[in-house]
């Protein structure tokens, strides 16, 4: 891998100290960082290399995954210098390209380099423009922009921001980061489907009933109330996470596994999902707001109780969604979406319901059949699971479901951003969104936003501690949603995979 500088603004922020920094130390540990490479963090705040590089010892001991050796974090720390830069003054930006360049120097690194702005989107096109004025972008190497959610709030300020980061940088040099793309469930979809003939037999309207993406959370608003009660579900975790997990399990697969073949996959599934129309966006589309419930068996408040949200919020902080697909292989099959706050369990998870097993050689309906299953857990636990119908030996003539289950020991695989930046610094940008997914993905979720402010969607309310409003579960019909309250069984801590057959 090339020899990289890592430029971080945000150095002094909760996303640097919570992810980025234990995602640089496993990598290192797992020798995927360049054998040369300088990481110089970037705040307002007035600190000195010695102070940040113990405020970085400090982030590992709390968020890393992986024990600390003290031998290699004084090697892997030394690499750490820390620059005062305010994003508006250009002088910050001379004093840091002075920097960069010594450190360049020092450790024999040809100028490549990775900007990762861990800031608020509002600067994200100052620190791009100041970033080719300066100098700091006239590389001989490489230069990368790593950029975070959220991309723009609605699909007018999503094309102005891209129009403004394109001044300074080309799209193949722009790595926007939607951490669901980097979670390793998710980057093994497209080798699930190719990889075996069974699945990929299957994968098709021929056989499908429909398939079900949850990805729900039991924590609440938590400190964020000032953002999240402008933002929603619909803007923090549907319009990015909730459709590229749709782009990712509904997309085709390319004939090479490249970064572009893959996105243009993804490009594919966003420009056949059915646009929704005003009249009806009621019938597809629930928002929700949680209201006082219990969690694990303690009371916890509603939403607008939380501290700095107003009584009178009508933000929603659930999202569920019916959507199709019109292309040759998922044509009239029924996605069905949902995202939530305060919800009974924590679990991202996508669900493939098979047609009824029975009806197509036109047997009696056995009731005691239930649908075949294919159940992909993504997060917390991480794995695969069959649901089968067996015969039940216990029960003359009835049937009963049988799981095949392959779980993973989440603990030991690689977090989300390790996977994505270590893919940034080798410059892959297959698990990054592009931008084409990025506009297809606000120009269908709009019409909904303008709904919302036009009060046509209702808002519904949930418990905390529920699975959900009821008009959630309305949504599916005569279907239901899976394993709501039937968690599937978690990885044996001890065991790297468990492989049974289990009654369920
Ligand atoms: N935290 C998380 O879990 C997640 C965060 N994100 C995104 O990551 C980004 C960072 O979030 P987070 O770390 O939580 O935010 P924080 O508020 O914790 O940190 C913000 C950072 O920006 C710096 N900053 C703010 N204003 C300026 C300025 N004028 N000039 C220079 N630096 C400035 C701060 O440094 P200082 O105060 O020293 O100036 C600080 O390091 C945001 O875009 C957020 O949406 C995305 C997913 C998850
Ligand atoms: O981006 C976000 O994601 C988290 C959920 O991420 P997960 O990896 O724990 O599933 C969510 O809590 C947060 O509101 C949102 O901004």
């Amino acid at each position: 891998m090339d020899a990289t500088t890592v430029v971080l603004f945000g150095a002094t922020g909760d996303l640097a100290k919570r992810k980025i920094y234990p995602a640089l130390y496993n990598l290192y540990l797992d020798h995927k960082m360049p054998e040369s490479f300088s990481v110089i963090g970037l705040g307002r705040r007035d600190w000195s290399d010695a102070f940040f590089q113990q405020q970085v010892k400090d982030s590992l001991t709390t968020f890393s995954r992986r024990a600390i050796d003290p031998a290699g974090l004084n090697a892997f720390i030394s690499a750490f210098r820390y620059s005062v830069l305010d994003v508006d003054r250009p002088e910050d930006y001379k004093t840091l390209l002075q920097l960069v360049e010594q450190r360049e120097k020092e450790l024999n690194i040809p100028s490549n380099r990775m900007f990762y702005l861990s800031v608020g989107p509002e600067y994200f096109d100052t620190i791009a423009s100041n970033i080719k004025s300066s100098g700091l972008g006239s590389t001989q190497g490489w230069k990368r922009l790593i950029i975070e959610k959220p991309f723009g709030r609605d699909l007018k300020s999503a094309q102005e921001l891209n129009e403004k980061l394109s001044k300074s940088f080309e799209e193949d040099e722009i790595f926007r980061i939607d951490h669901y793309l980097g979670k390793p469930m998710v980057q093994n979809l497209e080798v699930l489907e190719y990889s075996n003939p069974v699945i990929h037999a299957l994968w098709s309207n021929r056989y499908i009933a429909n398939v079900q993406i949850t990805a729900a959370e039991t924590v609440g608003v938590e400190e964020r109330a000032g953002y999240y009660d402008k933002t929603g579900a619909i803007r923090d975790m549907f319009q990015n996470h909730m459709l590229q997990l749709l782009m990712m399990t509904a997309m085709q697969l390319p004939k090479q596994s490249t970064p572009e073949e893959v996105r243009r996959k993804k490009k594919n599934v966003m420009e056949s999902l059915r646009p929704l129309i005003k009249e009806d966006i009621a019938s597809n589309i629930i928002r929700a707001q949680y209201t006082a419930g219990e969690l694990a068996g303690k009371p916890v408040q509603g939403y607008k109780d939380e501290p700095g949200i107003k009584a009178t919020s009508q933000n929603d902080t659930f999202i569920a969604a019916k959507l199709w697909i019109d292309d040759y292989f998922w044509k009239g099959i029924p996605f069905y979406i949902r995202t939530g706050k305060r919800m009974k369990e924590k679990s991202t998870r996508i669900v493939i319901e098979f047609k009824e097993p029975l009806e197509q050689y036109n047997e009696p309906h056995h009731e005691s059949a239930q649908p075949n299953l294919l159940i992909i857990d993504i997060n917390p636990n991480e794995g695969i699971a069959l649901q089968l119908n067996s015969k039940d030996s216990l029960n003359q003539g009835q049937f009963i479901p049988v799981r095949a289950n392959a779980f993973t020991n989440a603990k030991e695989m690689p977090e989300a951003y390790e996977n994505l930046i270590f893919d940034a610094m080798r410059g892959d940008a297959t698990f990054f969104a592009h931008w084409d997914e990025v506009e297809l993905s606000w120009k269908w979720v709009q019409p909904i936003l303008e709904a919302f402010e036009e009060g046509i969607i209702p808002l519904q309310s949930y418990a905390a501690g529920s699975n959900g409003p009821q008009a959630a579960h309305d949504l599916l019909g005569n279907h239901k949603w899976w394993l709501d309250t039937e968690p599937t069984p978690a990885a044996t801590p001890t065991q790297a995979e468990d492989r049974e057959l289990s009654r369920v």
